[in-house]
């Protein structure tokens, strides 16, 4: 006989329906592989509705309602609640898996998000980055006494596994520092102004595809890759940090005549991730755009890819890379972190 398993999804935007649309694909291996049932039984967004019904939302109408920009509120078996943290009161789900916009400053409306669903006895499954930088410690530590997992695996390069190999595969490793591509935007329209596009139209395609911020200006202006900057340091070397602590330049002020002048030697312009330790002292952490030569492990990141190097006290250098990302892989980074909380309870 399955186990019933049931989720509550803050936000329901490109990530929150590409976990929908995973979690219906991969509901027979689920079945097979684990005895669960999977069903969302509340839905809730920031202007397009919320419904909440115990025996299981029909997914299907939810995607077609949502691509169609109507609201999800005719889903609704129950009075629909007034804002998201009354729909995390009146839900009785297992898990909460959180995809509303990053406030890079604060932290919220997410932070209060996972706070309710832990004091609801929901495991809390975020793609959300702000919570990971704003409140890290706080918000583990309550989970912990719950008995419940705080879990963010898609908010740093997607689908790739980065906090999850540390927390397993990694033990009593030191991280001495790290540098990469983190942020798939800025990477996408650096490519394609090299092949002539505008500025402007790159920024359009990146928001078609999915991966730019719910405010692209995140992404150019080096924010989205400060707070995963932010996020590295403060989870995997346990210095907190925030992203207002980042040195950081984004790409706007980069040129069409710029990106031809590193074409014409050979190069490529990147924006490039650093963090660097030495013991409990941050020497250094930034984001900036640099040009790379052909040599360098970076030049070969195209399009929305990202890519890690990390330096660790027992292997100098342990490499990442994740091809061509978009929100079909957060949302497997979101289903792996659902999958874990589960089967490790
Ligand atoms: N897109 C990507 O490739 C990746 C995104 N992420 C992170 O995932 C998160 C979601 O990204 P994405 O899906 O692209 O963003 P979208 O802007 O496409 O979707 C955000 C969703 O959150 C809803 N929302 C806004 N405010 C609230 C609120 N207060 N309570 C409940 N729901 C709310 C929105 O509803 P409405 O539209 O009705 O306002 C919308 O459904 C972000 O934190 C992002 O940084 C992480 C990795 C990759
Ligand atoms: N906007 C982000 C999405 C993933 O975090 C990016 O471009 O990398």
């Amino acid at each position: 006989m399955a186990r019933q398993v049931t989720l509550a999804m803050v936000g329901f935007g490109n990530v929150g329906r590409a976990f929908a649309r995973l979690l219906l694909r991969k509901q027979p291996e689920l079945l097979k592989q684990f005895g669960w049932q999977v069903i969302v039984t509340g839905i809730v967004t920031g202007r397009h509705g919320a419904a909440i019904n115990p025996g299981g939302i029909n997914l299907n109408h939810a995607l077609e309602l949502s691509e169609r920009g109507q609201s999800l509120n005719v889903l609704s078996a129950q009075p629909v609640p007034q804002n998201t943290l009354e729909f995390l009161y009146a839900s009785s789900a297992e898990v909460m898996i959180e995809t509303s916009p990053v406030n890079h400053l604060t932290g919220q409306p997410a932070i209060d998000h996972i706070k309710a669903a832990l004091q609801k006895g929901m495991h809390a499954i975020t793609a959300n980055k702000g919570p990971v930088v704003h409140a890290y410690k706080e918000l583990t530590e309550m989970a912990a006494t719950r008995g419940k997992r705080f879990l963010f695996e898609a908010a740093v390069m997607d689908g790739a596994p980065i906090f999850s190999l540390f927390r397993g595969s990694l033990p009593a490793v030191n991280l001495l520092g790290f540098r990469g591509i983190l942020n798939s935007t800025t990477n996408y329209i650096l490519g394609e102004m090299e092949q002539g596009r505008t500025f402007e139209e790159a920024v359009r395609q990146a928001q078609a595809i999915g991966i730019a911020e719910t405010d692209p200006s995140a992404d150019v202006d080096g924010w989205d890759a400060a707070i995963k900057v932010a996020a590295l340091v403060t989870v995997l070397m346990g210095i907190p940090l925030k992203p207002q602590e980042v040195e950081r330049q984004g790409i706007r002020d980069l040129t069409p005549e710029h990106i031809a002048e590193a074409r014409a030697a050979g190069e490529r312009w990147k924006l490039v991730c650093t963090a660097r330790r030495q013991g409990d002292l941050l020497l250094e952490a930034r984001v900036r755009p640099e040009r790379v030569s052909a040599d360098s492990p970076l030049y070969a990141i195209g399009g929305t890819s990202s890519y890690v190097e990390f330096q660790l006290d027992v292997l100098p250098g342990l490499g990442i890379v994740e091809s061509n990302p978009g929100p079909e892989t957060t949302a497997y980074g979101l289903l792996a972190d659902l999958i874990n909380a589960l089967r490790h309870q």
